[in-house]
């Protein structure tokens, strides 16, 4: 039987990655438009594919095609008939493969915006360009470009800069376009990505989170088996929830959930988290009070990293304790745990990186996955690895969870222990969770919440002088951190109105024990990082 899996059972365009910064965004804007795709590096053999791709698309890169160590489409995807659009490295690839002088070096390099005439010929050759102006705003980044036209082809679109900026095969689906249609510079690039998916190679557009609901359920109930048992940590998070429900609706108790209080966590988190996912969603939770252990543990240690590194290996001490209990009391073996990876850890994990790099590993958050896997003999199971952030979010909509809860802001596992620079004594976690709670009840009553990534109040242990009700104080300082980011890599801070600033910062002075002043962390990130520590 052949597996319940999005490429065996969705209609999918591969995407083959020759190492382009925006290889990722070819998959995006064609799940987007409801068709299925996946990327694979260039390196991928056909014979070692085991599925039927309705087309392919084969992305930009670094290198040049005519270097020694270029990397190289293994030919028989060339073989296999099926639809295949070349952009830009692609499109080169294409070309060079016809002929090795085909492509060269070009005397200007081409940067950006550029404009593209479009030629059209009539038949199938004009199916990428149909319903587009014939002339087209593109962008475009290369230095290489193809000086003779490859035989059998016919030039569908010239820049001043390249003559052979797009090109489509006389009588096969083969096409070439020397600029990016994936990213939102190429205003058109959208509709030419669905012409292709959709008109060239008709691929249809079934992908939806409602359709993946159910075949995903069904995927991880033949995984799982009719009495196999999973566990799986759960923070609140949108991911580990959204995982912990697909999980609770495929196999309903024999999922077991453990949230672990590491004593570092905001206010009234757990009995927030116990609440939603236990009473409304009706996962199968354990939470574990493990907060005294934690708090123990981090007396005397001032280092961030060292603080990250107990942090990390006490979760994994407990979540282990409670996978032992959990098997006890089902008196059977746990085999599987529940993982909440995305499709960027795996195309971070995939992604064509050079022939001279090594292609970087997967890994866990955290190292509990490893542990267990190879203390317990657990098996990895990831619903969630072939999403993106946001069809995530979709997908928990469409499992009811709360809007609330799919637009959260990330809260890292370590908690406010990373948000209390230096040493963490339960006073100081005291103080920046109350400091905290102020901060965001007020962005939420201002409206402000969905319009930060993150926000947080932090405590700088450094004292200054006040003087409150006419007596001198020396007490502790609050940070406050809010920024705007798109995927968290880089971030602004987020700029609030002066006046709202002012009233956070007296209510956090008037009622927050043990501080006496308050700062906007105004740092962009880089140089700065979202967390303080
Ligand atoms: N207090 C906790 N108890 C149990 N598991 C936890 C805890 N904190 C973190 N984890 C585990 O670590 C994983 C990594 O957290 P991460 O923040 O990447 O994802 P998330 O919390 O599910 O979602 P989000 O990215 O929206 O915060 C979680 O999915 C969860 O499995
Ligand atoms: O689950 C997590 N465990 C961690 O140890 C951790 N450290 C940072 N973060 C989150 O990652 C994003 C980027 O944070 P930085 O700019 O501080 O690296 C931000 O969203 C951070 O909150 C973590 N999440
Ligand atoms: N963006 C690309 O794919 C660039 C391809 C090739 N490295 C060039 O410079 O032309
Ligand atoms: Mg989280």
């Amino acid at each position: 039987m052949t597996e319940v899996i999005p490429h065996n059972s969705f209609d999918t365009i591969l995407v083959l990655d020759n190492g382009s910064q925006y290889t990722h965004l070819i998959t995006r804007r064609l799940r987007e438009i409801n068709v299925y795709s996946e990327m694979l590096p260039c390196t991928q053999k056909l014979a070692d594919l085991g599925w039927s791709p309705k087309g392919i698309i084969l992305s930009g890169g670094p290198y040049s095609v005519y270097e020694k160590d270029a990397p190289h489409i293994d030919p028989a995807f060339f073989e296999l008939g099926v639809p295949i659009l070349g952009i830009c490295y692609g499109l080169q690839e294409i070309a060079h493969r016809l002929h090795a002088d085909n492509v060269v070096a070009g005397t200007a390099r081409e940067y950006g915006h550029a404009d593209l005439q479009a030629t059209r010929f009539g038949g199938h050759v004009d199916k990428l360009f149909e319903g587009l102006e014939d002339a087209m705003t593109v962008w475009m980044s290369h230095g290489d470009k193809l000086c003779n036209l490859p035989e059998g082809f016919h030039t569908i679109g010239t820049t001043k800069n390249s003559e052979y900026a797009a090109i489509a095969h006389q009588t096969e689906p083969v096409y070439g376009i020397q600029f990016h249609p994936e990213v939102t510079h190429t205003p058109q690039g959208g509709q030419l990505l669905k012409n292709f998916a959709v008109g060239i190679c008709g691929a249809q557009q079934t992908w939806t989170m409602s359709e993946f609901i159910g075949q995903e359920i069904t995927r991880i109930r033949n995984l799982v088996g009719p009495t196999g048992q999973v566990l799986g940590a759960v923070s609140g998070g949108v991911d580990s929830t959204v995982a912990a429900k697909l999980m609770t609706e495929a196999i309903g108790d024999r999922f077991h959930a453990v949230l672990v209080d590491n004593g570092c966590m905001r206010l009234n988190e757990c009995a927030v988290v116990k609440d939603v996912l236990q009473e409304q969603l009706g996962i199968n939770l354990t939470v574990v009070d493990a907060s005294e252990e934690f708090l123990a543990g981090l007396k005397g240690v001032h280092d961030p990293e060292q603080k990250r590194k107990f942090i990390g290996g006490k979760f994994i001490d407990v979540f282990e304790e409670e996978a032992r209990k959990i098997e006890a009391k089902n008196a059977g073996k746990v085999e599987w745990f529940l993982q909440g990876t995305l499709y960027p850890d795996v195309i971070e994990s995939i992604s064509f990186k050079g022939p001279s790099q090594t292609i970087k590993t997967h890994h866990n958050v955290g190292g509990i996955a490893e542990r267990l896997m190879a203390g317990h003999g657990l098996k990895l199971i990831e619903p969630l690895r072939e999403l993106f952030k946001d069809e995530v979010r979709e997908l928990g909509r469409q499992l009811n969870i709360s809007a609330e809860l799919v637009g959260r802001h990330p809260f890292p596992g370590p908690g406010l222990a990373i948000r209390v620079l230096g040493e963490v004594t339960k006073e100081k976690v005291d103080a920046a969770r109350h400091a905290d709670h102020i901060f965001i009840s007020m962005i939420r009553e201002a409206g402000l919440y969905d319009d930060i990534g993150q926000a947080y109040a932090a405590l700088d242990p450094s004292r200054a002088v006040g003087v409150m009700g006419d007596k001198r104080v020396y007490a502790n300082i609050i940070l406050l951190r809010a920024i705007s980011t798109k995927d968290f890599m880089t971030a602004t801070p987020y700029p609030f109105s002066y006046e709202f600033l002012t009233k956070v910062s007296t209510r956090i002075v008037n009622e927050v024990q043990g501080v006496c002043r308050v700062a906007y962390d105004f740092t962009s990130k880089p140089p700065g990082t979202i967390e303080m520590e």
